[in-house]
């Protein structure tokens, strides 16, 4: 039985070609869809011989249009609650993301915000989120902790996660980010302490996680404390994630590279010997141009990776102080910020978020999940070309169609 035939598309993106450099697409082309994974794409005459449009369960006429598998945002903080758009006002009139930080705002305002919602509150408005998300093209998200930074909402945290994982049809990746940043009473020593030796072994317990990540810049988690944490994580068997290199180069990505990391998020400071060391250690770095743009700030030098044939990663990273869910704007960032090919942008939101969350999504090759997207243009060009306007028309996760315009 033929689930779905997709046929007639303008273009439809596949995946990175061979060389990584290029994407693999076809031009007039067709998606079979059985079970819920890709059972064929090519040439629309040969896919529609195989799998004729008229003996599917649905046919979707794809004319004009462009095909892309579903974005996999790799880094996101989405669950939060409270409202911070007067930091963004004072960010715009010179305060910065540190000093509103060391007031006691940004992380740490958050955390008490969403300390006090209740789980409910907490769940609708995540809910919110991921369906704007995936109106906007993504069919898996990361979301971390982090804003609880005591044992007891961190577990509430990951534990809604779960729920939304389960309730929502786009997927949830459940990263534990106990290390986000030092509650005020307690030093980042004692912090390092509470968080090897309480909230890991209480996560793990619940199994309520799949990675454990760090914020490892000054003035939060040193390298050493970074390193403590995320062995210990190692050790439970949460695979780690490094947020390096964002404000000051500090020591984050080494550090990946040494824990062979699953990424590096952030690398707004990384230098090419982090780079190579990234790379050797196979580490997925994760650029974030939300983040600088949000912040004012210089964007990653995207170029010195790809020009090393490094495949990296874009996400959106979601969260009060880049308030973003949208991976079309990431793209558009991708592009014109940091002057990726619509290309290179399209595959680091795809297949690079993908390798970041070792999942098998991101690609539209045949035995993938049909995750994918129905472009309201004809090619993948025009969703950074007409950056600001939503482009998905429809959505597809694991063979349904879970969106439509
Ligand atoms: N840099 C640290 N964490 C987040 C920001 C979280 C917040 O400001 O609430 C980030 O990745 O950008
Ligand atoms: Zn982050």
């Amino acid at each position: 039985m033929i689930d779905t035939v997709i046929h007639d598309a303008s273009e439809i993106v596949v995946g990175p070609a061979e060389d990584r450099s290029r994407l693999k697409q076809h031009e007039d082309g067709a998606i079979a869809v059985v079970d819920g994974t890709i059972a064929a794409v090519g040439p629309n005459d040969a896919v529609t011989r195989e799998y004729p449009p008229e003996n599917a369960a649905h046919a979707i006429d794809a004319s004009e249009k462009a095909i892309i598998p579903g974005f996999v945002d790799s880094h996101t903080h989405a669950l939060f609650a409270g409202d911070r758009s007067d930091e963004f006002e004072a960010k715009l009139s010179g305060a910065t993301y540190q000093e509103i930080l060391a007031e006691g705002g940004g992380i740490l305002r958050t955390v008490r915000a969403t300390r006090e919602a209740t789980d409910q509150e907490l769940l609708d408005q995540l809910l919110g989120y991921l369906d704007v998300m995936l109106a906007h093209g993504t069919t898996t998200v990361e979301v971390k902790s982090g804003y609880g930074l005591d044992t007891e909402t961190e577990l509430r945290m990951l534990s809604i996660l779960d729920r939304a994982d389960r309730e929502h049809s786009v997927d949830v990746v459940p990263t534990f980010m106990g290390a986000h940043a030092v509650p005020p009473a307690y030093d980042s020593d004692e912090y390092t302490e509470i968080v090897i030796d309480e909230q890991l072994p209480a996560v793990v317990d619940q199994d309520v996680a799949e990675f454990c990540d760090v914020f490892c810049e000054a003035d939060v988690f040193s390298v050493e404390q970074s390193r403590q944490i995320l062995e210990a994580g190692t050790e439970h068997g949460l695979q780690p994630k490094v947020h390096a290199e964002e404000f000051v180069h500090f020591g984050g990505a080494q550090l990946a590279a040494e824990l062979e990391a699953m990424s590096a998020d952030h690398l707004l400071h990384a230098d090419s010997s982090d780079i190579n060391a990234l790379d050797e250690a196979g580490v997925a770095p994760v650029l974030l141009p939300g983040t600088a743009f949000s912040l004012g700030a210089e964007y990653a030098d995207a170029r010195v990776f790809l020009e090393q044939g490094v495949s990296v990663a874009l996400a959106s990273d979601f969260n009060p102080n880049c308030h973003s869910p949208s991976m079309q704007f990431a793209v558009a960032l991708g592009c014109i910020g940091m002057e990726m090919t619509p290309a290179e942008a399209i595959m680091a939101a795809t297949h690079g978020g993908a390798r970041a969350l070792d999942r098998d999504t991101g690609t539209l090759e045949q035995g993938a999940p049909a995750d994918l997207s129905l472009i309201d243009a004809p090619s993948h060009v025009h969703i950074p070309y007409t950056f600001g306007v939503n482009n998905v028309e429809a959505v597809m996760k694991g063979g349904e169609i879970v969106y439509d315009h």
